[in-house]
């Protein structure tokens, strides 16, 4: 579905070069639902702005939906939906007026664009908001209008830049759902970026982790942190050095023993009885397991949790 080679682009800011993307392979097969994930000014909405053709690239190429972006890039419009990071709406109109317009404007009857619009508003719980003007959706009914508009006409591919920046947990957690369902259901590609931890891990089975400009990680959740990061298991035990001869790598802190190790939930139950036979008594287990924070910190030695809060 996305094939690029060692995509570049550069800007000129106040007679400096920024290279906000810095030679990007990257290969999206039919169906996959890909996270781009990275710190601010990583580089993903550019990478994702070259893809959607909104951005020349500066060297490089790429290939979406089997169209290159320089040689055709409004046959890969055609083929292409694209959720900004802004609402693409227009405010004052109504809900069901500004979908159809939308499918007319790619050439589809009105019955049919009708039709479309339909079909969106029931996928997306749109349902009952006909009338109401798009400026007086809540941020998550507006949020999900965007989608809809995004598939008014039947991409196979959708980019979805930032969907849920600014929204609450809930209303997330609901355009989640609505995301992996739509491609479920439509067979949809879906390609996209975030800077929330959680987002990617929930819901894509693929991320690309991209940082200055280039992708230091490519895997699924799991892969990423069984390759990148350790789980942390710490128990407060009566007996640390007892602990500490019996289990391998075991560091002591009072009364606190840890261990870091890959795969922590398999390893603790077998871990506790091995204890228990030793006579060692344990008043607390704690296991912290890897996450995808763990991982960047890994890869780069700096906290994508933190950034994010900052930004
Ligand atoms: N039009 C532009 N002119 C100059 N510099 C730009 C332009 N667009 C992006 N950049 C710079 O390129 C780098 C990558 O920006 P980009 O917006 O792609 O990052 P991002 O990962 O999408 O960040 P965010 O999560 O904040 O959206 C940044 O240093 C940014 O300041």
């Amino acid at each position: 579905m996305i094939l690029t080679e060692d995509l570049r682009r550069t800007f000129r800011r106040r007679g400096a070069v920024v290279e906000a993307v810095r030679g990007i392979s990257l290969r999206v097969e039919r169906g996959e639902l890909v996270a781009v994930l990275g710190p601010n000014g990583a580089g993903k909405s550019t990478l994702l702005r070259m893809l959607t053709t909104l951005l020349r690239p500066t060297a490089g190429t790429a290939q979406v939906a089997g169209v290159d972006v320089v040689a055709d890039p409004a046959g890969v419009r055609q083929r292409i939906g694209y959720v900004g990071q802004g609402n693409a709406g227009g405010h004052h109109h109504r809900v069901l007026d500004e979908l159809v317009t939308q499918g007319a404007l790619y050439g589809r009857t009105r019955a049919a664009a009708r039709r479309r619009a339909g079909e969106l508003m029931e996928a997306l719980e749109l349902r009952g908001l006909e009338r109401r003007t798009v400026a007086s959706l809540s941020g998550g009914q507006r949020r999900r209008m965007d989608v809809a508009i995004g598939l008014v006409h039947r991409p196979g591919l959708l980019f979805l830049d930032e969907p849920t920046t600014g929204m609450d947990p809930q209303a997330r957690a609901n355009l989640w759902e609505h995301i992996t369902r739509l491609r479920r259901e439509m067979d949809t590609t879906v390609v996209l970026t975030t800077h929330y931890l959680d987002e990617a891990d929930a819901m894509a089975e693929r991320i690309v982790v991209v940082d200055h400009g280039e992708v230091i990680a490519d895997a699924g959740s799991a892969a990423l942190r069984a390759r990148h990061a350790e789980d942390r298991i710490v128990l407060e035990v009566d007996e640390p050095a007892t602990v500490k001869d019996l289990v391998d790598g075991a560091t002591v802190v009072g009364f606190r023993v840890e261990l870091r190790l890959a795969d922590g939930a398999r390893v603790l139950p077998g871990l506790l009885a091995r204890l228990e036979r030793a006579g060692v008594t344990v008043h607390a287990a704690h296991l912290h397991e890897a996450s995808l924070d763990d991982v960047f910190l890994a890869l780069t030695g700096r906290s994508l949790r933190e950034e994010g809060a900052a930004a």
